[in-house]
């Protein structure tokens, strides 16, 4: 029996996919995208209760044990999911029963679908280890079967086959795809008039030994190869003019749709599944330039050699087509294993490189804890599986070759013979044998590019699908309704921002609420601070407002309009923001602060620096605000680095403003002196201040307590000191009130 398999796109698919896995194996097919939703995947990865939930929405009954194996065995029906070396999901498909050839005992095999491996069988004792820690611990697994609901809920279809995705680029050249068809034609014409040419060279000119037919016949010959040699010329210039620009369209794509997902998408993708995305594009870019076009070609060449050869000896054609499709078969015989290697390969360079740039980012830590013997070792181990992984590759690969070869040279020296045979039985001409020798000459190239084209399309194929990904993802901008821009911001200026009920988990329903509740007026044109503990969602609560992420509960307002149904980049633009993270692009000062990739406008750009005081330290700089920052630049200490980001907000000269940890690192004169241009900067804007310091909040007008992402308390400093609650409690230390 076949079991349905697939391989996990990203690190933290394997739930889904295996959920998809054991839908298939009962007859239904789900797309990954819906799978993860229903899931709820995130940056940690998914919980076998996110599974169970998923599955019991698609119509499957599911049941999570804790068993020791020995249950497993006799009592579970499977397929199940299980939870694997504690930090992955496997498909369990088959148990079954083996008698050792030699001892006549018997033994359990076990059939998993791993949707970092493939199909594999695996013993016992293997499968004890990977699914319970030790001996004595049960593992845990989820039991799935389909309820009657499970045939009869709407299917989720998987996208438009991959290639469906490929040839939507390729529409707008038609044109050009004709002139290549039509170049095409003409090639394979000239291609398939050679080998008469030769024949009638012999059979004509040489056995009649007449001096005009030899002529005659060299002339044409010299001619149609001229001929052959500019057209084979315009279609390769042509099909590579279209493949550079099927490449640049897809990338570009790419990127304009990866900048509209929303935050939430990037929640569940490490760097490297981003950057793998960027690797697929040369895998794409790969195979188109192994030319799709020019395969048909190859193809074409092919048949009207073929049937040439057919013509001239019916057996001769037999043998060249049956050895053929052998040599063709030969390679896809070995295709699943490619497959499963190359995606193991390209798995663990994802894995080196994610370890590599991590160690880079990481270099004052590593150096500082010392542990740059243990950090390099982790990254040999990984780069020797890689490099026994690429052995392995290409220990097939030759594998591959040799016996394509082998066959190639077989048929040429089979037909050869036999050619040679019948022109001593008088069956054929001489000409006719070398017309079949030329024949065999030019197929071994076209035989060759199919082969390639079809060991680059299944490298594309995972590309295309985790490309696919990406562009039938939701984008943020789509979400919202249609809005125009115009009316966004008249809606969105001069009024309260309203929270309602507001609550938000990050992880899916079943996981803690990280703001509960939440009802709150922030005024417009007035200052709001917002304090808490650590971790009591300030942030959080930022990134709601900001449109980062959306409410699971309750509405937030601007005025009467829901945020959710304007356009967030409509939103944004109104906003400016200074994140605790935030980010120094590797630009000059001015490009980091003038972020909108318009003109720069001086004025605002003085104004900017003034209020955030980096006027000082910019002057020391050789090339004053044309010097370089960054990676790659100039280092900026983590106060010159706030005041940057508080100079990019104040130069977009927004008319709400977040500010979340934004003097954090300054010096007390620095913070004094930035809070007090700061406030005359906040004059008829609305702000939010998310800060510990005392001297930040309280001249604002409000000071929202939070704790445990719920509203203990509101007022102004004066009022709250005077409570004695959670706020006092706060910055007691601080104010140095003592008791
Ligand atoms: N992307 C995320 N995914 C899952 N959980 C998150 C994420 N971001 C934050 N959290 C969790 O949400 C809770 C609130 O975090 P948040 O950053 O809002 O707190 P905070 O009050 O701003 O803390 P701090 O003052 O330390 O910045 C924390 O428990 C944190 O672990």
């Amino acid at each position: 029996m076949r079991f349905p398999f697939y391989f996990q796109l990203d690190k933290f698919d394997c739930g889904p996919t295996c959920l998809k896995m054991v839908a298939k194996y009962f007859g239904r097919s789900y797309d990954l995208q819906y799978l993860r939703d229903k899931c709820f995947v995130t940056r940690n990865g998914v919980s076998l209760l996110g599974i169970s939930q998923a599955a019991e929405t698609l119509g499957l009954r599911s049941l999570m044990v804790k068993v020791e194996l020995e249950v497993l065995i006799k009592e579970c029906p499977l397929p199940a999911i299980l939870h694997w070396n504690q930090e992955h999901f496997i498909v369990l498909y088959k148990i079954r029963r083996k008698k050792s050839l030699f001892y006549g005992k018997t033994s359990n095999q076990f059939i998993i679908g791993d949707p970092a491996f493939g199909i594999t069988k695996i013993d016992e004792e293997t499968f004890r280890k990977c699914w319970t820690a030790s001996s004595s611990i049960p593992g845990v697994a989820l039991l799935l079967e389909p309820t009657s609901n499970f045939h009869t809920n709407k299917v989720m279809r998987e996208h438009s086959p991959r290639y469906v995705f490929l040839l939507s680029y390729l529409r707008p050249f038609k044109r050009q795809l004709w002139t290549l068809s039509f170049y095409m034609i003409l090639s394979a014409a000239i291609a398939s008039s050679f080998p008469y040419l030769t024949k009638g060279v012999v059979d004509k000119g040489v056995a009649s030994k007449s001096y005009y037919f030899v002529t005659l016949f060299f002339v044409s010959q010299l001619f149609l190869f001229l001929g052959s040699t500019v057209v084979e010329m315009l279609r390769r210039w042509l099909a590579l003019h279209i493949n550079a620009k099927v490449s640049l369209h897809i990338v570009s794509d790419f990127l304009k749709k990866m900048l509209r997902l929303p935050t939430v998408f990037f929640d569940s993708k490490s760097i490297g599944d981003i950057t793998q995305r960027v690797n697929d594009h040369h895998r794409i870019e790969g195979f188109l330039s192994n030319d799709v076009v020019s395969t048909f070609f190859s193809l074409a060449i092919i048949m009207v050699f073929a049937s040439m050869l057919l013509l001239y000896s019916w057996i001769i054609g037999v043998i060249f087509i049956g050895l053929s499709l052998l040599g063709v078969f030969w390679i896809f015989l070995f295709q699943r294993k490619r497959r499963k290697l190359d995606y193991i390969r390209f798995a663990h360079s994802k894995l080196s490189q994610e370890k590599l740039f991590e160690m880079i980012s990481g270099i004052q830590e590593i150096k500082l804890y010392g542990s740059e013997t243990a950090k390099r070792w982790e990254w040999e181990f990984l780069h020797l599986r890689l490099y026994r992984l690429n052995i392995s590759s290409l220990k097939l690969e030759q594998f591959q070759t040799t016996g394509f070869m082998f066959l190639t040279h077989l048929k040429n020296i089979v037909i050869s013979f036999l050619s040679a045979v019948l022109v001593i039985k008088g069956e054929m001409s001489l000409g006719v044998m070398l017309s079949i020798s030329y024949i065999m000459g030019q197929t071994n190239g076209p035989l060759d590019q199919m082969v390639r084209f079809f060991k680059s399309a299944q490298d594309a194929s995972l590309s295309l699908d985790r490309l696919l990904e990406i562009h039938q993802s939701r984008e943020e901008e789509k979400e919202a309704d249609s809005l125009s821009s115009e009316v966004d911001r008249k809606c969105l200026i001069g009024n309260d921002l309203i929270l309602k009920n507001v609550s938000f988990q990050y992880q899916g329903p079943r996981s803690p609420f990280v703001l509960k509740n939440i009802c709150l007026n922030i005024p417009t044109g007035r200052i709001t601070a917002i304090v808490g503990a650590s971790g009591s969602g300030k942030s959080t609560l930022m990134k709601l407002l900001l449109g980062s992420y959306k409410p699971i509960e309750g509405n937030i307002c601007v005025g009467d309009v829901n945020l959710s149904t304007c356009t967030p980049g409509n939103w944004r633009r109104l906003c400016g923001t200074v994140m605790q993270d935030g980010f120094i692009f590797n630009d000059t000062i001015t490009r980091n602060i003038a972020l909108d990739g318009e003109e720069v406008d001086l004025a605002r750009l003085k104004m900017a620096a003034e209020i955030s005081n980096i006027e000082e330290f910019v002057s020391q700089l050789p090339l004053r605000y044309h010097t370089r920052i960054g990676n790659s630049g100039v280092g900026l200490s983590g106060g010159q680095k706030q005041r940057i980001l508080i100079a990019r907000s104040v130069y977009k000269d927004p008319q709400y403003l977040f500010l979340d940890e934004a003097t954090s690192s300054l010096d007390a004169n620095n913070e004094r002196l930035v809070m007090s241009n700061l406030n005359s900067f906040f004059k008829g804007r609305t702000v939010i201040i998310i800060a510990h310091r005392l001297s930040t909040v309280m001249n604002a007008d409000q000071i929202v307590v939070l704790e445990k992402g719920e509203v203990a308390e509101i007022g102004t400093h004066q009022l709250l000191i005077t409570k004695r609650g959670r706020y006092y409690e706060l910055i007691r230390n601080q104010l140095e009130l003592g008791d």
